[in-house]
């Protein structure tokens, strides 16, 4: 099943749940506008490469779409129109005034240098320039894309439109318009919605164990987070391999380590064991963090994970099939749309600040996303206890109502 059709899945439960309205449904369940783009780069042998890379806005609805941009090697449009597709819905459970956007370039980043990087950025920038903007269309970051390559990309669209343009962008740096707060921000509200669940659970915080898949930036700012409550992290992954410490890992000493390790990777790291990298999702632990891409908990795996709590801080990590074991498992799934919701909320309030001009202390940025994390964790708890449907289920119901009453006054249906 390709990744659209697995996109579609929770979103027909809901749908059904609620009787949503067929015409409403039927606008949700496709994108409103995609661009694919050519982008040729001068590499330093002098050759000239050709670059794909995509936009999709997925939907405009509540606001101009939003989402972030990802360099990878597996981009390809399905998956940026699905992601596209959970911002949408991402952005509504968050009550945010946004619809919701993504983009991808397929490169394989640890192959460029850094002047094909920016030049790369520039070229894609130039090419969907007409697609994008403060009131049409906001990237952020994604995988493999951080502050450096959003104040790359800010300054060439400031360069096209010929004025100084922060409010198209957000995750830059702070001194160029960037919010305090950004960076962890996605690891915040992680890490928010699983205290949530711990409490619903009621399990403790203190001393509960967890497992880690990813430490870019959501899995890192997860770890530490989860550290800072008094979680126990017990394990993490990357791409090259994981590691394991019963006792206990330090993620800001293993953030030091990756600063300067080969591959920036855990792999090696001294105070923990190594293991293999699949066997993190199936530690026997209080939350399972996955923080790294799509389809990682699926039919083969998630009869082994042994976790009380999943709190997915990547989009998409688990199947649908997955899904229905881990249901039956009993496993509490605090899903993507709602759990990773952080990084757009903060994202939100950047643009807002860049709207205004006007900047917010780190406090009042931290204590605004968690006033807003734990209210949509509530909306959607509730949801599952009115409708008996799993907490997916129930962050789709309450997306689609907050489209379904925009569109209904947009005179969409
Ligand atoms: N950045 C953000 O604000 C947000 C991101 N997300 C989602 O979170 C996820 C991670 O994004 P982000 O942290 O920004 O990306 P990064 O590129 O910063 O980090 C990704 C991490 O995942 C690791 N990884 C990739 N594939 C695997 C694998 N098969 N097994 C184990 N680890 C793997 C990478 O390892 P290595 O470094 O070794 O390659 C890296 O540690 C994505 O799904 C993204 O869409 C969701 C909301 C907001
Ligand atoms: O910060 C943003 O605007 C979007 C982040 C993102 O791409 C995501 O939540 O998946």
């Amino acid at each position: 099943m390709g990744l659209i059709e697995q996109s579609m899945i929770p979103l027909n439960k809901a749908i059904k749940a609620m009787k949503l309205d067929p015409g409403a449904a039927a606008i949700i369940a496709v994108p409103e506008k995609t661009t694919e783009v050519h982008i040729p780069v001068k590499m330093d042998n002098g050759k000239v490469q050709v670059f794909t890379g995509y936009r999709c806005q997925h939907s405009t609805i509540m606001g101009p779409a939003k989402g972030g941009v990802r360099y990878h090697t597996a981009v390809n449009m399905d998956e940026v129109k699905t992601l596209a597709f959970w911002m949408t819905c991402k952005c509504a459970v968050a009550g945010l005034p946004y619809g919701g956007g993504k983009g991808g370039i397929i490169v394989d980043v640890t192959k460029l240098s850094e002047r094909e990087l920016e030049a790369l950025t520039r070229g894609y920038i130039d090419k969907i320039a007409g697609v994008i903007g403060e009131k049409k269309d906001i990237p952020a970051p994604d995988m493999n894309t951080n502050a450096k390559i959003m104040g790359w990309m800010m300054d060439e669209y400031s360069k096209i439109t010929g004025q100084y343009e922060p409010g198209f962008i957000t995750g830059k740096d702070i001194s160029v318009g960037g919010s305090l707060g950004r960076t962890a921000a996605t690891g915040r509200g992680v890490v928010t919605a699983a205290l949530e669940a711990l409490k619903v659970k009621g399990m403790k915080v203190k001393g509960a164990t967890a497992a880690v898949q990813g430490f870019g930036n959501v899995g890192s700012w997860t770890a530490k987070l989860a550290f800072d409550e008094g979680m126990k992290i017990v394990a993490i992954s990357d791409v090259y391999g994981a590691i394991a410490n019963k006792k206990g890992i330090d993620p800001y000493k293993l953030a030091e380590y990756t600063a300067t390790s080969k591959g920036h990777s855990v792999v090696g790291y001294p105070d923990a064991d190594p293991i293999d990298k699949e066997l993190v999702l199936e530690q026997k632990v209080d939350v399972l963090f996955p923080c790294a891409m799509e389809n990682q908990i699926t039919k083969d795996n998630a009869k082994k994970i042994k976790a009380t709590i999943i709190c997915e801080g990547a989009n998409g990590p688990t199947t649908p099939e997955a899904d229905e074991i881990l249901d039956k498992k009993g496993i509490f799934v605090v899903p993507d749309i709602l759990a990773n919701g952080g990084g757009v909320t903060v994202s939100y309030f950047e643009w807002v600040q860049n709207l205004y001009r006007f900047f917010w202390s780190e406090e009042e940025v931290k204590n605004r996303q968690i006033d807003m994390m734990v209210k949509a964790f509530k909306e959607v708890y509730d949801l599952t206890l009115e409708y008996k449907v799993p907490m997916r289920v129930a962050a789709y119901i309450a997306a689609l109502k907050r489209l379904a009453v925009a569109m209904k006054f947009r005179g969409m249906y």
